[in-house]
């Protein structure tokens, strides 16, 4: 089968400093696969590569089998881009936003009323069609985004921290989309910093770290492979530690053989652990 997303020995260098060094992944279709990493970890870099929007320095990526280097055109039909920040022309409304950038994709006049129609009430923004970008809130906005982008029917949709700076709430109606939209058979490749919405949404998630790949495969997967127990350890003057057990009475026979003084917590183990564990910071911390 041919991977939706294929790379393999991609490096991106800026000044000599080698911010992505990823040796292989392949992403299938209809897969949502999450790229998790604090930031600074590579994650906007690695998906300005795949989105033609920077060369990388060597090394290869293919969108269902086309290169993002050498195949420009190709690739540029095969995705949907929703970027980390606002990328609505503000001074228009949200169906001008979509009008114009069926435009771009040289959409005939009747099929981009139709298709605008449909993808407004697809995100849930019919009855807001007509507002000013500058008078909805975030989560439309964030919604909006995602009908842009798939106005030329992309089958790759590329999220680059789909909810950063949302509520809690909000957060939940875009995962709900973003669920949809995987549902319908769009293979998703997002990336975040929240572990909470990698475990949610992601079917796989890769860890990135200093631009490496340092762990790949399901969140289940990733914390069995750590341990679904966790106990912490208040000790003295060392902060806490933390030990991993495949199951609880494991970890149970593990704490009765501790000596009385230490506080302890028993807990299910969860993706932030195994990033604390395989890179000793945590992925909100730098
Ligand atoms: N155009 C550039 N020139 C020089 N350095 C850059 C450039 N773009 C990114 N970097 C550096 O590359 C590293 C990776 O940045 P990148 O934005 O890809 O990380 P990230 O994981 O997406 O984090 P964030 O979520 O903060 O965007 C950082 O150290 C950043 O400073």
């Amino acid at each position: 089968m041919i991977g939706m997303i294929e790379i393999s020995n991609l490096i991106k260098e800026y000044s000599g400093k080698r911010v992505v060094d990823i040796q292989s992944l392949q992403v299938d279709p209809g897969e949502l696969f999450g790229f998790l990493g604090p930031n600074g970890a590579g994650k906007t870099t690695t998906i300005r590569i795949l989105t033609t929007l920077t060369k990388p320095t060597s090394g290869r990526a293919l969108i269902n089998g086309s290169d993002v280097v050498r195949d420009l055109s190709k690739v540029k039909l095969e995705f949907g881009i929703v970027q980390q920040h606002l990328s609505l022309n503000k001074d228009l409304t949200i169906a001008e936003n979509l009008e114009l950038h069926a435009r771009l994709h040289h959409l005939p006049k009747a099929q981009r009323t139709k298709r605008i129609s449909e993808l407004l009430d697809y995100v849930e923004l019919s009855e807001h069609a007509d507002y000013l970008i500058d008078d909805v809130s975030g989560g439309m906005k964030r919604r909006a985004m995602i009908a842009r982008a798939l106005i030329h029917r992309p089958k790759l949709l590329v999220l680059d921290e789909p909810t950063v700076g949302l509520d809690a709430q909000t957060r939940r109606k875009v995962w709900d989309l973003i669920r949809k939209m995987n549902s319908d058979g769009t293979t998703v490749f997002l990336t975040t910093h929240y572990i909470e919405e990698a475990e949610a949404l992601c079917e796989r998630v890769g860890i990135l770290h200093k631009g490496k790949m340092i762990a790949i495969g399901s969140p289940l997967g990733l914390r069995q492979k750590l341990g679904m127990v966790a106990v912490e350890m208040q000790t003295n003057g060392n902060g806490t530690q933390y030990r991993y057990f495949p199951d609880r009475s494991l970890a149970a026979q593990f704490v009765q053989g501790l000596p009385g003084t230490n506080k302890l917590a028993m807990r299910e183990s969860n993706l932030e652990d195994v990033f604390v564990e395989l890179t000793g910071q945590k992925v909100m911390e730098s």
